[in-house]
């Protein structure tokens, strides 16, 4: 067949006999990928075929490749769910499951599951406890990084946090005057400008630069300065190797200022689309333009936590960060973590500690702005709870029990969903059983939290709806079953206190000074998602409160 329809192509184009030996072999080379294929597709090892799905997602990962590279992989497998129901086929070999029950049995401790190759697309420097996969080196780390995060040792960072909320706020307060001042709806330098008695702006670069401030200080013990600049910039050793053999000594290296917040957005773009693609295949794709410039952002954002870990050790300081807790853990055999190990996780801390809470933050402030009887009912609490104490930045102890704070936080993450796309796992020995389908072992599964975020069983038929009355109407346990927006298991967030007290001093303090309101009400929040779902911009009016 092959061969008449190469004959025929002759008779019509007069070519010469090598050129017909090349045509064929450019004919040919489809065949193999095709069988590739196919075949496990007919074989079916992992008992899929009568899993629903999109037609090439049977065959390859090509189709999730693409998916996450367009930036909206969880809408797409939540429209894919609403189609196809319970189970999707996102891959020859990967099952995405929306039941909110499955969330113990694919995650939960003792399960035997494993994180899956996707988390290799992660790696840089050193595997760090994100993206260590093998089971024993990831007890070993998080033996030594939990104990950094639990809730007494937290506590000891809270100064250091309302330091940083207390400048952002200086910062807010300082624009809000000018801003009055110059009423003329013209934008300036920054991108902001006064109308209407307000100041206004796209508040998500200002939670990215608190956001890396905080983290930039308790990681790697100084600040990035982007609060004071208004900029995102942070430092990044130019040779990563020259700074590792230096050993610290910061003279003989090389450091350029790049953009930290767009070179982890263009970073966490790039890994979750390569990591949804055979191992095999990423050397090749990496050639690609568009991931060749994810590779680089891989390498600057290694060269960020290089520079910032060499700059901390050759500064000797007595501060209590998470740098010099992680210095003094021990493992099991009493062994503390390596030059490039510890970097490797002060880089984890700085990637996981920082775009997860500002885009919570930016979530959290539009969906206040966007529903303006919520916004007041808060400031209630907060002015009920906090009124005669004129604190400019909340304490921990202020706000860690304030019932609608608590929902209004809760239910902006549930909503919006930083981490919305389903973490993939790989079934243990024995396989996993869900809702009676059986997985054999080596079957990668995953549970969307977006979709189980938007489960009306669960929440209601208004689940769409921003409504942190919701929690307190419905059972609670249910609730929290299907709440998942820091993971469940030997791999949930070890920075979920952390992350808690920082949302927590955060929007409280904010929304007692400040009152929103969205700049253009009709406009869909739009998202962009790579490893997390971020919003895109977030354009505010405000004003401070009298
Ligand atoms: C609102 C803020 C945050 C959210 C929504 C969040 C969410 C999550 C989720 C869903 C995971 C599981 C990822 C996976 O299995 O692939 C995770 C893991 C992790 N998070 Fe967070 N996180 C937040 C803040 C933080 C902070 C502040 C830190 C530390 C400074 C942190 C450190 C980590 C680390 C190190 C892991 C890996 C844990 C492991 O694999 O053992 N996170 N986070």
């Amino acid at each position: 067949m092959l061969f008449d329809l190469l004959n025929a192509v002759r008779y019509l184009v007069p070519l010469r006999f090598q050129d017909l030996n090349y045509l064929s072999a450019l004919l040919l080379i489809p065949v193999p990928i095709l069988l590739a294929h196919v075949i496990p597709y007919l074989r079916d090892p992992y008992n899929q075929r009568s899993i629903r799905g999109p037609f090439l997602a049977r065959f390859s990962d090509i189709w999730l490749g693409w998916v996450a590279s367009q930036g909206h992989r969880s809408d797409v497998v939540h429209q894919l769910h609403n189609k196809y129901g319970t189970f999707v086929r996102l891959a020859p070999n990967h099952v995405s499951i929306a039941d909110p029950d499955a969330l113990q049995i694919v995650y939960a401790h003792g399960n035997g599951s494993l994180k899956s190759n996707f988390y290799d697309a992660f790696v840089s420097i050193h595997r760090g406890l994100f993206n260590t996969r093998d089971r024993a080196d990831h007890a070993r780390k998080r033996k030594i990084v939990s104990h950094v995060f639990s809730q007494k040792n937290v506590l000891e960072f809270e100064p250091s946090i309302r330091l940083y909320v207390g400048q952002f706020m200086n910062q807010w307060d300082r624009l809000f005057d000018e801003a009055l001042k110059n009423q003329s709806g013209i934008e300036g330098e920054g991108g902001w400008f006064g109308k209407g008695g307000r100041l206004w702006l796209d508040c998500l670069p200002w939670y990215n630069y608190l956001a890396f401030d905080i983290i930039g200080d308790l990681a790697f013990g100084s600040p990035f300065g982007m609060i004071l600049n208004a900029k995102d910039s942070a430092p990044v050793a130019i040779s990563q190797k020259d700074v590792m053999n230096s050993y610290g000594s910061q003279n003989e290296c090389a450091y350029v200022d790049i953009p930290a917040v767009q070179i982890l957005n263009d970073r966490g773009e790039f890994s979750a689309s390569m990591g949804a693609l055979p191992p095999a295949w990423r050397p090749w794709v990496r050639l690609l333009p568009w991931y060749r410039k994810g590779g680089i952002a891989v390498k600057n954002l290694a060269g960020l936590a290089i520079a910032a870990v060499a700059k901390r050790f050759t500064t000797p300081t007595d501060r209590v960060d998470l740098l010099s807790k992680l210095q003094e853990g021990r493992d099991d055999e009493g062994n503390p973590m390596g030059r490039e190990e510890l970097t490797a996780e002060a880089l984890t801390q700085l990637i996981a500690g920082s775009d997860t809470t500002s885009n919570s933050s930016c979530a959290i402030t539009y969906y206040l702005a966007a529903n303006p009887p919520v916004q007041h009912k808060l400031q209630k609490e907060l002015d009920d709870a906090l009124g005669s104490e004129d604190e400019y930045v909340s304490t921990y102890e202020q706000v860690k029990r304030l019932p609608y704070l608590e929902a209004v936080i809760n239910e902006a993450l549930r909503v919006h969903s930083t981490s919305s796309m389903g973490l993939p796992r790989i079934a243990p020995e024995g396989g996993l059983t869900i809702q009676d389908i059986h997985f054999p072992q080596g079957t990668v599964l995953s549970v969307p939290s977006y979709t189980i975020h938007r489960d009306t069983k669960v929440w209601g038929e208004d689940a769409d709806v921003f409504r942190p009355e919701r929690w307190f109407e419905r059972d609670n346990a249910t609730l929290q079953k299907a709440f998942n927006p820091f993971s469940y298991g030997p791999r949930a967030c070890v920075g979920r206190n952390l992350a808690s007290m920082e949302l927590l001093i955060i929007i409280s303090s904010i929304l007692r000074r400040y009152q929103f309101v969205l700049a253009d009400p009709g406009k869909v929040f739009d998202t962009r998602e790579g490893f997390l779902r971020k919003p895109v911009e977030c354009r505010v009016g405000i004003k401070r409160r009298e």
